[in-house]
């Protein structure tokens, strides 16, 4: 709670303070208007003209007062709810920016992202204006109380014990529905993505074709079938035990309102008095029933944000996790590192939750300026390697170094900027051609010669002159006037995101070129022959005329190096990648 005060204060000092000022006005006015009604029928049964006048002006200031600070707090409220669900979303969405990748592959943390997501905007801001509103409720109930109290004490207690039972089954419903919702999120994410494939272009090609619809969507019934059954009968049992429970306060209400009549008939209370009173009561109550449900539902909001708070404590706030023992720091930071290149020392790997090795025990030594060939089947582990070289994924036994130093020790942004990688499976951004090439190095953005080099390098230049708007096409088909390109197209544009890191001096091509034409791909490798001089490259490739090309050729299998040497050597060693080599080269034929 005290957090989540924290959070509003810290999204708008100002407007805290103006919704508390309000709150403390707005809470003195019904009680006074209660006390205005009293003096209007006393004074018309005193039949005096001028008092009943004064106190229904007084009366009506009171209610226009009353209206303006509603109508104030309801701005307030929402101006500084929208404040705060902006500030919300970003700290979640800056946390998701510096998630291992690991994380994004992790279920449950996934899922604590997700419930951190879908109640993020709207649950601080209501847990605020309904702590506000309590204490506003809080108020009037003891203006209402100090009235009521020359009255009769026990009036006071019976209209505060009365509501309790109902509020007390309303909190325990909804911890139940907040486990409801917090034990199927797994569930709520299949659901979300059944939605997403079935309307979303990226699937929409292969729903069609292969029919998919009725299959998804037919799961997406059973799923939200069930989770309306759960729902409804929660929300059923809740309203017909609140309502019976809420009938006591009714109850409660005209025993007392009896009370106060007869008192009146009998002359002992005056008609004012006793309008006042029932007045108060009446309201009194539903203030009371108002606190009772506010703490309800801030009790409930609490549980939502504990998810939130969850989520945001579990991330690292800045910088990455560094989980290197200390020997190692000490190690690197006396032996001054000489070696140059990248070391694999005894790299074993498995993937967080998994049983199988997809690395084992690979040592391995690329010397810079080396052009490395990774071969091996689907699944042996090639992007992996990469993976861990480039430290999305941390070796589970074993370490990386690029030159002589643990990778893990490397200041993030030092060693990403050493790197320009193409992965196979790139991101197609929803943004201009121009932009598209310019995120491969974020500060050059705005760069428009380094762009187009880049561009020239990756190919793509040709695909952005057949464009009308050229580099500043707007691409993908989310946004209005967006050109759908062919595979082939977008990878030219992904080979050139790549290009666009000039100073990095290792180049990773993860089966780069799979999309493209033979003579496109000759083209691309032509020049980043030209471009690799002097640097390292690390190409994972499918295709021998590719693969050939490299000083040195690695063949991955059942999690080791199996072979390792230059095209020719292995061809004479006659092993597996002879094998695939001629088996390759027969096809061509
Ligand atoms: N994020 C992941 N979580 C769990 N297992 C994974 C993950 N990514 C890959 N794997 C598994 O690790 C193994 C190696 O995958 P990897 O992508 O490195 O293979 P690859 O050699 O690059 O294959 P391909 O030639 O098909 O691209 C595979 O068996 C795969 O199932």
């Amino acid at each position: 709670m005290r957090r989540a005060l924290a959070l509003v204060w810290q999204s708008s000092p100002a407007m805290t303070v103006v919704l508390a000022a309000l709150t403390l006005a707005a809470a003195a006015v019904p009680p006074s208007v209660a006390w205005a009604g009293k003096r209007i029928v006393d004074a018309v049964v005193a039949r005096s003209r001028e008092e009943t006048l004064r106190w229904v002006g007084v009366e009506l200031v009171l209610v226009v007062l009353q209206a303006s600070l509603t109508r104030g707090l309801g701005l307030v409220r929402s101006v500084l709810g929208s404040r705060l669900g902006t500030d919300v979303n970003v700290a979640i969405l800056d946390r998701a920016t510096r998630l291992e990748l690991r994380h994004f592959e992790d279920p449950e943390f996934y899922d604590q992202l997700s419930r951190a997501r879908r109640e993020a905007s709207s649950r601080p801001v209501s847990l605020v204006t309904e702590s506000f509103a309590l204490v506003q409720n809080v108020l009037t109930l003891a203006g209402y109380a100090a009235l009521l109290l020359r009255f009769s004490g026990w009036v006071v207690a019976v209209l505060m014990v009365a509501t309790v039972p109902a509020t007390i089954a309303e909190m325990r419903y909804s911890k139940t529905a907040f486990r409801l919702r917090n034990w199927r999120s797994p569930e709520s994410r299949r659901l979300m993505y059944l939605e997403y494939v079935l309307a979303n272009d990226e699937h929409a090609k292969e729903v069609k074709l292969f029919g998919l619809g009725p299959l998804f969507l037919g799961r997406y019934k059973e799923l939200a079938e069930q989770f309306y059954r759960e729902d409804s009968r929660l929300a059923i049992r809740r309203a017909v035990v609140t309502h019976l429970l809420s009938l006591l306060a009714t109850a409660a209400f005209y025993g007392s309102y009896a009370a106060m009549a007869l008192m009146a008939a009998a002359s002992r209370l005056t008609l004012g008095s006793m309008t006042m009173y029932v007045l108060a009561f009446r309201s009194g109550q539903q203030a009371f029933q108002s606190i009772l449900s506010g703490i309800g539902s801030i009790y409930e909001h609490n549980l939502y944000m504990s998810n939130l708070f969850s989520f945001l404590d579990a991330v690292p706030g800045e910088g990455v996790i560094v989980t290197v023992p200390k020997t190692d720091v000490m190690h690197a930071v006396n032996g001054a590192p000489t070696e140059q290149g990248i070391r694999l020392e005894n790299v074993s790997f498995k993937y967080p939750g998994q049983e199988k090795w997809v690395l084992r025990n690979v040592d391995l030594f690329i010397p810079r300026g080396q052009s490395v060939a990774l071969v091996g089947q689907n699944g042996a582990g090639k992007t992996t390697l990469v993976k861990l070289v480039t430290r999305l994924y941390e070796p589970t036994e074993g370490r990386v170094l690029l030159d002589g130093k643990d990778v893990r020790e490397w200041d993030r942004d030092e060693l990403l900027a050493r790197f320009g990688v193409v992965f196979q499976d790139f991101s197609q951004y929803q943004l201009k051609f121009r932009e598209n090439v310019g995120v491969g190095s974020v500060k050059h953005l705005e760069d428009a010669p380094r762009i187009a080099r880049a561009a020239e390098r990756g190919g793509a230049d040709a695909v952005a002159s057949g464009l009308s708007a050229g580099l500043e096409a707007p691409l993908g088909r989310w946004f209005q006037d967006g050109v759908e390109l062919s595979g082939g197209q977008w990878q030219k544009i992904a080979l050139a995101r790549g290009f666009m890191r000039e100073q990095a001096d290792i180049l990773v091509l993860d089966e780069p070129t799979a999309a493209l034409d033979a003579e496109a791909e000759h083209a691309v490798f032509e020049r980043f022959r030209h471009l690799a001089e002097g640097r390292t490259t690390l190409i994972i490739s499918h295709r021998f005329p590719t693969v050939r090309m490299a000083d040195r050729i690695l063949v991955l299998e059942n999690g080791r190096i199996a072979e390792d040497g230059t095209h020719a050597a292995l061809l004479s060693e006659e092993k597996t990648y002879a094998r695939l080599y001629k088996m390759q080269a027969e096809g061509y034929v």
